[in-house]
């Protein structure tokens, strides 16, 4: 069945049931599949090309509804969240020569800042709430299925021309599947919708909820934004399941509001795009002890997350780091020259057009299409999967192989560290001449010596736990990190704010 087409079966059932909920507005499935007709109906008007179609908008009802009407055309789309940078944008439109644009945002004014963009041929989407709608006018006989392309989404380039993960329709299927499988099963299930469209963690939360009669509870960038909006709307707002970065979920936990007590509904939490430390997990579970918590793992290119576990405090009390679940159905991980190689059926199709980056980063294994993840792991006998950080943060220093990421987890291991991030400073050579770690801690120092005596005091801690030589060469305190628009720790600004451009 397609995917679109489940998602038709449960609307039909409770048609006025709420789909997506913005801040101030709620939109039912039969707003939703009117909408879609009516944005089909234009698409078609267009009568272009059958390549992608770009759509241009915020995390918000007409965006959604723009993107399953491209589904619905058999296109697939490509989402491009309006707070992107104009040149990145640019970078976009070029490498995936879209046949048409939707302009779903309603702020035109948007990207002004930045100036005008050149969309070539685009339209702006509508919705008439006063046109009728019919269920029998709905037709899905186009519909995106099998091995066609469902989205294209960019990743976010650590270098140079952002790379296009073409996900088919069967990828994201067998995704949605094990989402409505393995993790907890909630009658009329809210999720909160935080991720941009344009990011595929928003997938945990628009499949899962589509085709099972849920609710998408979208935050906009404002609200993820600006912490006094968060609270106001997380706290009059229901939400069962939560899906977001660790990083994210941090900043709640700033908030004293943000416990059980308050949100007594959210039973739910999933994570994933980077790792849960065991900390952050600690610290949730204190405020929702009775919430199952969930830790997924996977990249863009093996369609949102391919293994998954619960975890609990008794987890927490065995592991140093959080592992990363066991593998779904269709889908097994092997580890080849210390790398994380994900075999099955979530394995995308490539990289749109770009036949010398899929060839470096897909293969087949033996018959089955298979990614290199350029992440180094470990699998359990019973086939549980430990993390060990990326391949590519592994550096030399004074002639060792150090990965940065096992530093970072001994320094989250002493108490008093909140955050840490290892950073190589390299000389015009690439070689490696110090480590720095930008720490976030629980002590405030009054003046540099205090300072000076907890650093010597973290490096003995630090001793018991690591080699002298992966003891960091600095340290540096930050009060908070900055964010990339994906929600993750951004260790690129963070290089250039502390060792400059
Ligand atoms: N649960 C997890 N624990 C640890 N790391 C994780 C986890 N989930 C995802 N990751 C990291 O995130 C990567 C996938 O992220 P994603 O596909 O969003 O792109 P990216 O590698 O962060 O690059 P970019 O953001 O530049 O596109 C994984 O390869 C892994 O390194």
């Amino acid at each position: 069945m397609k995917l679109l087409e489940v998602i038709l079966k449960q609307a039909k059932k409770e048609p006025e049931r709420i789909a997506l909920s913005e801040r101030g507005r709620a939109y039912t499935y039969r707003d939703l599949f009117a909408a879609m007709g009516q944005i089909k109906n234009q698409i078609d008007a267009e009568k272009s090309s059958d390549r992608p179609i770009l759509v241009y908008g915020e995390n918000d009802f007409l965006t959604l509804a723009s993107m399953l009407a491209v589904s619905a055309t058999g296109r697939a789309y490509i989402p491009v969240d309006a707070h992107t940078p104009k040149e990145r944008t640019e970078l976009i439109l070029q490498a995936s020569k879209p046949s048409l644009v939707i302009i779903s945002t309603r702020d035109q004014e948007i990207n002004n800042g930045e100036g005008t963009i050149e969309f070539g041929p685009h339209f702006q989407a509508h919705f008439d709430e006063a046109q009728p709608f019919a269920w029998e006018s709905v037709d899905l006989s186009q519909a995106v299925t099998g091995q066609e392309t469902h989205y294209i989404i960019y990743t976010s380039g650590t270098t140079g021309v952002p790379k296009g993960v073409a996900v088919s329709h069967d990828n994201l299927l067998s995704f949605t599947q094990w989402m409505n499988q393995d993790f907890e099963h909630i009658e009329a299930n809210q999720f909160l919708e935080q991720a941009l469209y344009s990011f595929d963690l928003s997938i945990f939360s628009i499949y899962p909820s589509l085709t099972t009669g849920g609710t998408l509870v979208t935050l906009s960038k404002d609200e993820t934004n600006n912490f006094k909006h968060l609270f106001e709307r997380l706290n009059s707002t229901e939400i069962n399941t939560w899906i977001s970065t660790p990083s994210f979920v941090d900043i709640c936990l700033l908030d004293p509001s943000f416990t059980q007590a308050k949100h007594p509904a959210l039973t739910q939490f999933i994570f994933c795009g980077e790792e849960l430390t065991v900390k952050t997990a600690q610290k949730l579970l204190a405020q929702f002890p009775n919430a199952a918590v969930y830790n997924t793992y996977g990249p863009t290119e093996a369609t949102g997350a391919v293994t998954q576990i619960r975890v609990t405090s008794e987890l927490l009390e065995k592991v140093s780091r959080v592992p990363l679940g066991y593998a779904k159905p269709g889908v097994h991980v092997e580890i080849i020259d210390q790398e994380l190689i994900i075999i099955g059926d979530s394995v995308a199709k490539g990289y749109f057009e770009n036949p010398e980056k899929t060839q470096a980063a897909f293969f087949e294994y033996h018959n089955e299409p298979a990614y290199h993840s350029g992440d180094a792991g470990s699998v359990d006998e019973d086939g549980l999967l430990h993390y060990q950080g990326r391949l590519d943060f592994q550096v030399k220093f004074n002639g060792f192989r150090i990965e940065l990421q096992d530093i970072e987890a001994h320094l989250l291991g002493i108490d008093t560290v909140e955050k840490a991030i290892v950073l190589p400073k390299l000389n015009e050579n690439h070689k490696v001449t110090a480590l720095i770690a930008v720490l976030q801690s629980t002590e405030r120092f009054p003046d540099k010596k205090a300072e000076r005596a907890y650093t010597k005091g973290l490096k003995k801690e630090l001793l018991k736990t690591v080699m002298d030589y992966m003891i960091p060469t600095q340290f540096v305190y930050q009060s908070d990190f900055p964010l990339t628009n994906n929600g993750k720790i951004d260790r690129k600004r963070l290089t250039t704010e502390i060792l400059g451009g």
